[in-house]
């Protein structure tokens, strides 16, 4: 993909400071009740050579729910998440999303079905603008094909807020309609701004991704992560490299992110962070669950807490 530099696909927008919106236009809508199984890992294991990163993981994600996948370095968390978004296709066992078969299927078609990820490392369009970035994300959901694009093929009859402000446009308009990439266009703008406030940076809208700062970078990296419309988004690391203050806030935004209508599975290393926004928590270690359940009972079971302390020394 070619990447435009600052500000030539985007027209400049007044950018609002204060969120004082209630997210009517980026909330989705779910394919099921709270608590029904969205997505399943069932029996998985997953082997790179003589590594067995997962050995035969099961366990389930609910709607309307936050999961905590924890474990040390090296448990297999981000094998797992790679496994559920289509870079890896496990070697035994299957994932099942919204109840279809989803394991060996390529990232960009999981996604069409509504997984979206962010990365334990950043991955923006840097010479993109943030606003620019959300909007390829908005893309990803548009019906209109490239020809029909270009042609402006499809058209549609636009409502009385849809219309432009200049007579003769306005007058073609309601005569002729306006075609639908152009209806899809401006919807996306409007969605982008709304993430973009939503996740607290859109202070920022027209700045190249390169020059926002960390904690900015992230919350953009969630914001395109939800233009996707994803029912289940995949959060990996993403208080890494946070100060107490800015994970304070980021268990915020994943609640909300949740009220939503999202489903949250995280990957995260801070137990604080962890124990205090997840409903549940799946635990691994060397590839294997060793618990699962509510924070406090994860907390508390002796698995987890040898896996993250070391083994008491018997023979001491
Ligand atoms: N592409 C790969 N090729 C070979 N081995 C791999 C590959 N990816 C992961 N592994 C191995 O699989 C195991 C699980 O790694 P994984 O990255 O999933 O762990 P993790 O729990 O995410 O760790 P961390 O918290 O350090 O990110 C490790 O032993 C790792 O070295």
């Amino acid at each position: 993909m070619s990447e435009p530099t600052h500000g030539s696909t985007v027209e400049q927008e007044e950018v609002v400071l204060k969120d004082t919106s209630d997210h009517d236009e980026i909330a989705i809508e779910t394919t099921g009740p709270d608590g029904s199984v969205l997505l399943e890992v069932d029996h998985v294991t997953l082997r790179f050579g003589g590594v067995v990163a997962l050995n035969d993981v099961n366990f389930q994600i609910r709607r309307g729910e936050i999961l905590g996948l924890i474990g040390p370095n090296g448990a297999g968390k981000t094998t797992c998440f790679n496994a559920m978004t289509g870079v890896y296709t496990p070697t035994e066992g299957k994932i099942r999303f919204k109840g279809t078969e989803i394991a060996g299927t390529k990232p960009h078609k999981i996604n069409q079905l509504g997984i979206a990820r962010t990365f334990q490392n950043i991955r923006l369009f840097p010479e993109m603008s943030a606003m620019e970035n959300v909007m390829v994300g908005c893309d990803a959901r548009h019906k209109t094909s490239v020809p029909g694009a270009l042609f402006r093929i499809y058209r549609q009859r636009p409502k009385e807020e849809e219309l432009p402000d200049n007579g003769i446009r306005r007058a073609f308009a309601k005569v002729f309609g306006i075609s639908r990439h152009t209806l899809e266009e401006r919807a996306g703008r409007r969605r982008s701004m709304e993430l973009l406030r939503f996740v607290g940076i859109a202070d920022r809208a027209h700045e190249l991704a390169r020059n926002l700062p960390y904690g900015y970078q992230r919350r953009l990296e969630i914001a395109r992560a939800l233009a996707t419309e994803p029912e289940l988004i995949c959060l990996d690391e993403p208080a890494a490299g946070f100060n107490p203050a800015e994970k304070e806030d980021l268990m915020g935004l994943i609640r909300r992110i949740r009220d939503l209508g999202h489903t949250v599975l995280v990957i995260e290393h801070d137990m604080k962070l962890v124990l205090g926004v997840t409903d549940r928590i799946v635990v691994l270690e060397f590839g294997q669950k060793i618990a699962e359940g509510t924070p406090d009972e994860v907390a508390r079971n002796p698995k987890v807490i040898a896996a993250y302390l070391g083994e008491p020394d018997d023979a001491a």
